[in-house]
């Protein structure tokens, strides 16, 4: 085998399969990096993994296409409308690990013998039409760690399964009979309920814990799952007390310093604070607020630095100031620390980021430079930036980022970055794209801001600040940001939007960091892809597709090599087709279900099954 006829074998499936989504195969475009759901081995020598959840194929899977993918390990044609019986000839798929053919419409008996698939550690073939028995053969399967054959019509007895890997176990609602076989009875009742299966009488060990990751927190379920010792618990005693106490200090800190920072500017009474004293002490006559052109504001320096102040947050580069100006116009001025380079260089930054205007990208309406004082001047967002609206009092009382918003936040930050890729004859990057500079524009759509910092200040690169959860691989000077590793940073902003989750989460008081790019990669190489989205998102029915086919997109923004990204133009492309978008009349289901009440996801929950939550939240 080779990776040309891997292609092959790929595009003969799609031919002779009938699918009612796009995909983005061309036979001229790189296979391994480019082509939507297909994954390769490191060398890009052959396709290991396809993933088409959700594509909308339906018939029988046309013999001698997939089969011939004989270095596949990950197979998921979940969610589609596949029909016709279990492909016989995947029996040549031989190094397969994941099988994942759950919701679709297949029929007919399982395949009598499983042994070829020695390597397999999930199995999914449940919400299916399959008949017949379970084989025993499947006791063959000794790596199997996941094995859900519910929603099926399978019949006769449950087979003695001696699989000692085996974690999760789902044989429910079919017409299953006899008892439950002793290998067996250490799964919960749940495993087999809606059967005609006797009851058994034995008290049942502890149930084997499920190997799924919690989507509440990407903290391995080990950790939490852990009993806690004596000197654990007076651990986190010790350890809550001090950090009420450092919450406290924090808290006075913050009281003081907000005192300190009413006016723009220093200290004094906004009387008797002449600009040259404001701006420490500088007596260059020659500074002076430089606007740009189209710019409405009518103010001066001198009035920016009486407006009243509020600190809004103390980033990477410097402080953002609110400031209420006289006339009540509001601006966000930024305070720049560690500028690295000189007034002209500097200059020349502020002249390129000042003309670019789009309705995606935060435009910069003045800057300031004297010795001591570097300034910004932009538009205030009173929303807040997307990482508030989306991290910010997760509580009850807290109004969830619906799915529409999230995907213009996606789709309006990509035009905002493309634009700025061809910018300045295509060599801008952006370099600092992260949630906490990303706003919502009038309809909704995002907008990225601090465009053009990195550049001039000097580099700072701490291991584990939250830029560095956006940073791509390769950025070792955060100077030296290039549009690829923008790709990268907009890859992680997706994810954020999907999954609700910090790009890094500091755990074990600073011992251990997640990374959010890290533990997507590994949940969905278990092919447990629900498992990533956001539980806000689960309230919203059929969008599930739509959100696999943005998990794809962030996926393929995220791969190491900075080559293998796609360009952000392709980005902004694959985006628009995810949705449709600009456009009052959405598809129906969707237009209903933004209407309505969403369903509070305890009654999603409470319908058992994970496969049944997926049901009910795709077409
Ligand atoms: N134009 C704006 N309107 C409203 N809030 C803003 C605006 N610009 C920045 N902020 C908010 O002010 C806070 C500080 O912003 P700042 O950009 O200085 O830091 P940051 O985004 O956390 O990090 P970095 O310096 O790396 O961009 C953030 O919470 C940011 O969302």
């Amino acid at each position: 085998g080779s990776l040309v006829e891997d292609e092959q074998a790929l595009l003969d499936f799609l031919a002779a399969t009938p699918h009612t989504r796009g995909l983005n195969w061309s036979p001229f475009t790189d296979v391994c990096s480019r082509w939507m759901g297909v994954t390769c081995n490191a060398d890009g020598a052959r396709v290991v993994a396809v993933r088409l959840p959700g594509i909308g194929f339906s018939g029988p899977i046309p013999s001698n296409t997939l089969s011939r993918l004989s270095a596949l390990q990950i197979l998921s044609l979940r969610s589609n409308n596949l029909t016709g019986p279990f492909p016989a000839d995947f029996i040549n798929l031989t190094v397969l690990t994941g099988l994942h053919l759950q919701l679709n419409n297949f029929s007919g008996p399982l395949p009598p013998d499983f042994s070829p698939w020695k390597n397999l550690t999930a199995l999914d073939l449940s919400f299916n039409g399959f008949n017949g028995s379970i084989p025993a053969t499947i006791s063959n399967l000794t790596q199997l760690t996941a094995l859900n054959l519910s929603n099926n019509s399978l019949s006769g007895q449950v087979p003695d399964l001696e699989l000692p890997n085996l974690h999760f176990l789902n044989l429910s609602n079919n017409h299953l009979n006899g008892t439950i076989p002793k290998s067996l009875q250490g799964f919960p009742n749940s495993t087999f309920s809606n059967n005609d299966l006797l009851p058994t009488y034995s008290l049942a060990p502890v149930s084997p814990p499920l190997p799924l990751p919690p989507s509440v927190s990407p903290v391995p379920s080990t950790v939490t799952m852990k009993k806690l010792s004596e000197s654990a618990i007076l651990g986190i005693i010790v350890g809550g007390c001090s950090l009420l106490f450092v919450m406290l200090a924090l808290f006075l800190y913050l009281c003081c310093s907000k005192r300190k920072d009413k006016n723009l500017v220093g200290k004094g009474s906004k009387r008797d604070r002449s600009p040259e004293k404001a701006v420490s002490g500088n007596q260059d006559a020659n500074n002076r607020l430089v606007f740009f052109a189209g710019c409405t504001f009518a103010f001066d320096l001198e009035d920016l630095l009486r407006a009243s102040a509020e600190v809004l947050g103390k980033g990477t580069f410097g402080t953002a100031y609110k400031a209420v100006l006289e006339d009540s116009t509001i601006v966000v001025v930024k305070r720049l620390k560690e500028v690295g380079v000189g007034k002209k260089e500097f200059e020349q930054q502020m002249e390129v980021v000042g003309r670019i205007k789009h309705e995606n990208v935060v435009e910069l309406r003045a800057y300031y430079y004297s010795k001591d004082e570097k300034l910004m001047v932009y538009d205030y967002f009173s929303q807040g930036s997307v990482s508030s609206l989306l991290h910010a009092n997760r509580g009850q009382d807290r109004i969830p980022l619906n799915w529409e918003t999230r995907t213009k936040i996606a789709l309006g930050v990509a035009r905002g970055i493309a634009h700025i890729h061809m910018s300045n004859n295509g060599k801008l990057a952006h370099g600092n794209i992260k949630s906490s500079n990303v706003f919502l524009n009038n309809q909704q759509y995002g907008c990225i801001s601090d465009l053009g910092l990195p550049s001039i200040t000097n580099p700072i690169v701490r291991p584990v600040s939250r830029a560095a959860g956006y940073r791509a691989p390769e950025v070792v000077d955060t100077r030296k940001a290039s549009q690829a590793s923008d790709v990268y940073s907009f890859g992680v902003l997706i994810l954020e939007l999907l999954t609700g989750k910090s790009p890094v989460q500091i755990i074990g008081g600073g011992d251990e960091v997640v990374h959010l790019v890290r533990w997507v990669q590994s949940v969905v190489r278990e092919e447990w892809t629900a498992e990533v989205f956001d539980v806000e998102l689960m309230r919203y029915p059929n969008i599930e597709e739509e959100m696999v086919e943005m998990l794809q997109i962030a996926m393929s923004c995220v791969v190491r090599i900075p080559e293998r990204r796609p360009k952000m133009v392709e980005v902004v492309r694959m985006i628009e087709g995810v949705r449709r978008f600009d456009s009052g009349n959405r598809p129906s289901s969707e237009a209903r279900s933004e209407g309505s009440t969403p369903t509070p996801i305890q009654d999603i929950e409470a319908q058992t099954t994970q496969g049944e939550i997926l049901k009910d939240v795709s077409c």
